[in-house]
């Protein structure tokens, strides 16, 4: 691995001369176990910790198939999906290894006792297998998560509607958090010249996810003057959307738990900021009962911030606890996006102020390659920004899924794996000089 490492820090080194290196036989990787999956029977999911189920175990170099490729992994980050995995929460990810494995001969490989989880990484091409034209050892990219086979017609239009649609790293095995890494060849995208390789693999996930639900045609079109809500807007997903509806010339409305996240959305240029621990909303009553005086006092807040309108948009993912309200205070033929359900994926909402005020719930999951694409186009161009905050190292994943686990974090948690050191792998130093202080904003608060 040292060979391999040197040779990527090295400034000459060739295509040819990666490719000739020998692989190692096996490779540092954060698993979570399946004899474990119980460990927390009984727990309430706060007090389930990561820390406990998740494992730095040395595994081997996974066979390279048809159309796939090895990556060196620098870096990865901490998305809320790893959360899940290391809580076996909603099911243990293992189901989804035996699935995947029952395919073919090839997928095979995943069903493992072991998943090597995470959904990020920014490196370099090792080696690629049969069939792979486009990308060769030694290029410098990112991966998006979007694991799909395209045997079916069902996916063509969009792939995220393959039946076989799969996340690497939380419904394949092989994942990010790693010294090396399997995808898809097509799950490659250019690293970001002007970005260091934790500071390129923090977005991807979150970037890709918030860039479909927000801008795309398949999520909610948001277009220049849309006032678009934003729960957790200095969040994973919160701190693109916020850029997104910023960029797009939208109005964002951005909810938040404190003063510090408060002020994060303000140096990102948000003006109009609802800290919802302050103003202590209680939208439920009891575990069974909502509070309609709530989403209402909720809603004349937002009114009083856009000089009385409502909202086009709702960026939703934490689910059962907001998600009354935000059907209630999307404007008349507004729309509901939703990608998650972090507090409860039971919602309930109040069906009279959805179908008589003409609202939509649109339902939305990661994104296409094209609009992973588009989405990491945007951070090449330096028009969007990665919201890292806080590095750790691989041996620390446990440490970071627990941050992320407790909301302790702002933006994105980053995890070096083979970077011996932060700031490495900038190509691009004239244009990071000029994006330096969006770049560092979310560092250390
Ligand atoms: C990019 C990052 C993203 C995130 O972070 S997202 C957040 C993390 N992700 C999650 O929390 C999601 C985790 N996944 C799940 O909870 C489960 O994954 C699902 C609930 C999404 C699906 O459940 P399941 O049991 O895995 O699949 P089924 O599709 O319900 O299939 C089970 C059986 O039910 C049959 N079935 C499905 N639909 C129907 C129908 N409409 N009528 C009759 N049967 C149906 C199937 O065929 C199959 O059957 P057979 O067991 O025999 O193969
Ligand atoms: N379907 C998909 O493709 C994707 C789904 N997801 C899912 O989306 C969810 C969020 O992911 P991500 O943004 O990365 O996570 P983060 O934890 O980074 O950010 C979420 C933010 O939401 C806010 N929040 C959390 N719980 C609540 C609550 N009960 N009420 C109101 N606000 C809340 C918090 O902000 P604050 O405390 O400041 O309000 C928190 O910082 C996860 O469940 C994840 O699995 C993520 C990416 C892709």
């Amino acid at each position: 691995m040292k060979d391999i490492l040197d040779a990527i820090q090295s400034k000459d080194a060739t295509s040819a001369d990666l490719a000739a290196l020998p692989l190692p036989e096996s490779y540092r990787a954060i698993t979570v176990h399946k004899d474990e999956t119980e460990m927390f029977a009984g727990l309430a999911t706060r007090d389930k910790d990561p820390r406990k189920s998740i494992h730095l175990d040395d595994v081997p170099v996974p066979e390279l198939g048809p159309g796939e490729a090895l990556v060196a992994v620098m870096a990865s980050s901490v998305n809320y999906n790893s959360v899940w995995t290391s809580i076996f929460e909603p099911l243990p990810t293992f189901g989804f290894l035996e699935r995947y494995g029952k395919l073919s001969e090839l997928t095979r490989r995943h069903d493992l006792p072991y998943h090597i989880i995470g959904s990020d990484l920014a490196g370099v091409v090792l080696r690629t297998g049969p069939g792979v034209n486009a990308w060769k050892p030694g290029d410098e990219v990112v991966a998006h998560c979007l694991s799909v086979e395209l045997e079916s017609s069902d996916g063509h239009n969009d792939t995220m509607l393959d039946p076989e649609q799969r996340i690497w790293g939380f419904e394949t095995n092989f994942g990010g958090l790693a010294e090396i890494a399997l995808v898809k060849s097509n799950q490659l995208m250019p690293k970001p010249a002007h970005l260091s390789w934790e500071e390129a693999a923090a977005p991807g996930l979150v970037n890709s996810t918030a860039y479909r639900q927000l801008v795309s045609r398949n999520g909610a079109q948001m277009k220049q003057g849309d006032n678009v809500l934003i729960w957790g807007a200095s969040g994973g997903l919160g701190s693109y959307a916020t850029q997104f509806a910023l960029a797009g010339g939208a109005t964002p409305i951005c909810v938040v738990s404190s003063e510090q996240k408060a002020e994060i959305c303000r140096k990102m240029g948000a003006e109009l900021i609802i800290d919802r621990s302050a103003e202590d909303y209680k939208f439920w009553k009891d575990e069974h009962t909502q509070d309609p005086k709530e989403w209402k006092r909720f809603g004349k807040r937002i009114r009083e911030l856009t000089g009385g309108e409502d909202v086009d948009i709702v960026f939703e993912h934490p689910g059962r606890e907001t998600f009354g309200a935000s059907v209630y205070v999307t404007r008349k033929g507004g729309t509901i996006v939703t990608c998650a359900s972090t507090s409860g994926y039971n919602h309930e909402y109040d069906n009279r102020y959805l179908w008589m005020s003409l609202k939509r719930i649109i339902g939305s999951h990661f994104a296409n390659y094209r609009e992973a694409w588009e989405a990491n186009r945007l951070i090449a161009k330096g028009k969007i920004h990665p919201t890292l905050s806080k590095v750790y190292s691989l041996e620390e994943t446990g440490q970071a899924a627990y941050d992320v686990h407790r909301n302790l974090h702002q933006g994105k948690v980053g995890v070096l794996c083979l970077a011996p050191e932060e700031g490495l792998g900038v190509r691009d130093e004239e244009m990071r000089a000029q994006h330096i202080d969006a770049i560092n904003r979310f560092r250390n608060v």
